[in-house]
């Protein structure tokens, strides 16, 4: 484990601000599904209060920049199946959804491949002030060739290139957040006339491959400066990323040991650069469908099942992955190459034997994906599914990915919480502060000293 102490284990939320949320692209069509309120301010308000009523940690805004548009060579299927659209901006529904709540955190996934850092350190940090600092950055360096084509390019930037790019993004944002204002910057007093102390509001003059920004930041700092990092590469130079910057972890696996083995990874790369496993927390998603009793928990799952439809997983695999699976035969060998998401393609089979269409249709015939973590059964069942596997995993906590919504949601808070509770599984107790003091031990607000964003502010403050 990473923590001192394991328990109590971590819960959030994770959402789209779409219809058909990635995990999940056709349950919208389940006939108790309310994601047809995207638009629906109320629809998020009852989401948000629920969350922060069950003292969930966090909101999580999953988000993409473009169409699914692989599957088919078109983005028919994907607006006919809803996959991943229509894509509202999660910034615009977080500043309400925080001033509906006074608790609940919110992770907003933005990209390092298409927004600019200056801006996005400015957005961060206004939304960081007014939220009292529940607010926390998925950081993502994007998939869809769709989104590089609405950003002006003509395709997306290789992996590698994604990753360095984000790099230097990441450079600006803690040059900008961490640096540029020094702790004793804001003197705010009237009777002196002094807002800020100008030599204590220094330009960061960042010239590099990618950006030149002059600075200072246009936000005074806030509570944690930089938002709590999250961040889920898979790949080597994922985890390096993670290593050098997250704080979260998200592991995109379901097997507990294959979880394990990629948290310790990522945890040795982040000790070669000096910091401590503590530092960084870990989650995964989770599907999580429950009743009072077994029976009942297994007809939820086959009233899924009976309003899940494969083809709209299957434009989904191929958005994340750029394979197409609409091309191929049963039988027919596929493509294991990707510049998409590497880790979401199906592979597994034998050298001798190369995996097939037909290999990869049969691994998405259920709702749960053969891909999934699903927690199943009565709230007890839950729990002792829940509880063996962080065991073995590692993990700091699971991240409720909805199958409908809100019932997912409400069958988690009504009947798991209180199993999880009574095991001292979840700390069902009001948290209040911020997101990142809720994460950990020391409970600071800020970057840990040992993080490679706090070595900008010696530098510049
Ligand atoms: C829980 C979870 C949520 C993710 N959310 C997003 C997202 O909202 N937008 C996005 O572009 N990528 C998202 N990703 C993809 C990751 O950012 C990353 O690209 C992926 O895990 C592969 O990393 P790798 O290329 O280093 O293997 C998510 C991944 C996970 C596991």
């Amino acid at each position: 484990m990473s923590n001192s102490s394991p328990y109590p284990l971590l819960f959030s939320l994770y959402e789209q601000a779409s219809v058909g949320c990635g995990g999940a692209p056709s349950l919208w069509t389940h006939p108790l599904d309310d994601r047809l309120q995207v638009n629906s301010l109320d629809r998020w308000k009852n989401v948000a209060i629920t969350a922060e009523e069950a003292n969930l940690d966090a909101l999580f805004f999953a988000d993409v920049l473009g169409l699914y548009d692989v599957y088919g060579g078109s983005a028919d299927a994907a607006l006919s199946w809803a996959v991943e659209a229509p894509a509202n901006d999660p910034f615009v529904y977080v500043p309400a959804l925080a001033a509906l709540t006074e608790r609940l955190s919110f992770v907003i996934t933005a990209s390092t491949t298409y927004e600019h850092p200056f801006a996005l350190a400015r957005r961060f940090g206004t939304l960081d002030h007014i939220s009292n600092g529940r607010i926390g950055w998925n950081i993502v360096t994007s998939y869809l060739s769709s989104a590089a084509r609405n950003f002006g390019m003509d395709e997306m930037l290789k992996h590698a290139d994604r990753y360095e790019r984000a790099d230097e993004f990441m450079d600006v944002i803690y040059k900008l957040l961490e640096g540029s204002w020094a702790a004793d910057a804001v003197v705010a007093n009237k009777a002196e006339r002094v807002y800020a102390r100008p030599g204590s509001v220094q330009p960061i003059n960042h010239v590099g491959s990618h950006f030149r920004v002059d600075g200072p930041s246009l936000t005074s700092p806030s509570s944690q400066r930089t938002p709590t990092l999250y961040q889920a590469g898979w790949s080597p130079r994922g985890r390096e990323f993670a290593a050098k910057h997250a704080e979260m972890v998200l592991l995109p696996k379901k097997d507990p040991n294959e979880i394990a083995t990629g948290l310790a990874d990522i945890h040795r790369r982040a000790a070669e650069r000096g910091r401590p496993a503590g530092e960084i927390r870990s989650m995964a998603l989770a599907r999580i469908i429950t009743a009072p009793t077994a029976i009942e928990a297994q007809k939820k799952y086959d009233d899924l099942q009976s309003n899940y439809h494969l083809e709209a997983q299957l434009v989904s695999y191929a958005g994340d992955t750029g394979i197409d699976l609409s091309k191929y035969a049963d039988n027919e060998p596929l493509t294991t190459e990707s510049n998409g998401l590497t880790s979401y393609v199906v592979k597994g089979a034998p050298a001798d034997k190369p995996l097939t269409a037909g290999d990869v249709r049969r691994k998405f015939e259920n709702v749960t994906r053969g891909t999934d973590l699903l927690f199943i059964g009565t709230p007890a069942d839950v729990a002792d599914q829940i509880q063996a596997h962080a065991a073995t995993s590692g993990l700091d906590g699971y991240m409720i990915n909805p199958l409908v919504s809100p019932g997912t949601l409400n069958d988690f808070a009504e009947f798991v919480v209180p199993e999880l509770t009574s095991r001292g599984l979840y700390d069902s107790e009001p948290k209040s502060g911020t997101l990142r003091s809720r994460l950990r031990s020391d409970k600071s607000d800020l970057l840990a000293s040992t993080s490679y964003g706090a070595s900008f502010r010696q530098t510049l403050s």
